[in-house]
């Protein structure tokens, strides 16, 4: 490698990351910069950026996080942070063990939604255990005029999951669905499913801080929640299709878990005196 700056672009299901190793945390990576590197016509493009950080070097790392483990620094594509990222945890995981910087099989990922343990398989799929999956109210959503009955899930990060029969290709996304700030004060990701039948969702997602994306893994734990909810369990699984694929998640007592794919696509050098310029 040259004297850029390194970075390695992957993704879970189409919901794509740039990862930015930074083990001492000494990268200025403002919201402007991600912005730049999440351009798809300026920069790299993706949906959000992952600073691979060691944990004691993030000064806003929730309290006790091991400060020597991996922390994945989430920023969403418009430069937000967001506390979780379902898709990300799993390229993150890839990229450690690619790079050498953990053993493949069992680690644990530091998020600001606190430690995720992570499986990461022989077969390049990743398992990542996602806490609890929260239903805490019930509201709505406006596409293009017409209300969806939705329910809001704390995975970590806020969802608002509207279960419908109209048929998810048809609607408009391309503008953020209408909701209730009272409900969701830090805005919210929005999922559409349908179900298709026992087990198996189909889904799209508007996400905070991004637009539509292709898959969100925190969504699809959200819409199999959710969907447990409205049949009156608490617990089960589902397959989860996405545009960009599909994925795995059971939800449990205290802890849901997602299985899906993750993969390393290119990796290279930033040029400097773009990164200084951004
Ligand atoms: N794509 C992610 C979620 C990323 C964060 C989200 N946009 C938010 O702001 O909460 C996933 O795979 O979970």
């Amino acid at each position: 490698m040259g004297t850029g700056l390194e970075f390695v672009k992957g993704h879970g299901t189409q919901n794509d990351f740039v990862v930015l190793p930074d083990p001492d945390g000494v990268l200025d990576l403002t919201d402007t910069r991600v912005r730049a590197l999440c351009d798809r016509s300026r920069g790299l493009g993706a949906d959000g950026v992952l600073r691979a950080v060691r944990t004691g070097k993030v000064p806003d790392a929730p309290a006790g996080i091991d400060p020597d483990l991996w922390f994945m620094d989430y920023r969403n594509a418009d430069g937000s942070i967001a506390e979780m990222c379902g898709n990300g945890v799993r390229v993150f995981a890839r990229y450690l063990v690619d790079a050498g910087l953990a053993e493949p099989g069992e680690l644990v990922v530091g998020t600001r939604a606190g430690e995720r343990p992570v499986v990461a398989h022989a077969d390049g799929s990743v398992t990542v255990h996602m806490g609890p999956a929260t239903v805490f109210a019930r509201s709505t959503a406006t596409v293009g005029g017409t209300e969806f009955d939705g329910v809001a899930v704390d995975v970590g990060n806020p969802h608002l999951v509207c279960l419908t029969e109209t048929a998810v290709e048809r609607l408009d996304l391309s503008v953020p669905p209408g909701h209730d700030p009272v409900v969701f004060p830090h805005d919210v990701n929005v999922e559409f499913v349908n179900v298709l039948g026992e087990g198996s969702l189909r889904m799209r997602v508007h996400e905070r801080g991004v637009g539509e994306t292709r898959s969100c893994g925190t969504g699809t734990v959200a819409v199999t929640a959710a969907w447990l909810h409205l049949t009156g369990r608490d617990t089960g699984r589902a397959e989860v299709h996405v545009p960009g694929g599909q994925v795995t998640v059971v939800v449990g007592d205290r802890v849901s878990t997602l299985t899906g794919p993750a993969e390393l696509v290119a990796r290279g050098e930033l040029d400097l005196a773009w990164w200084a310029a951004a």
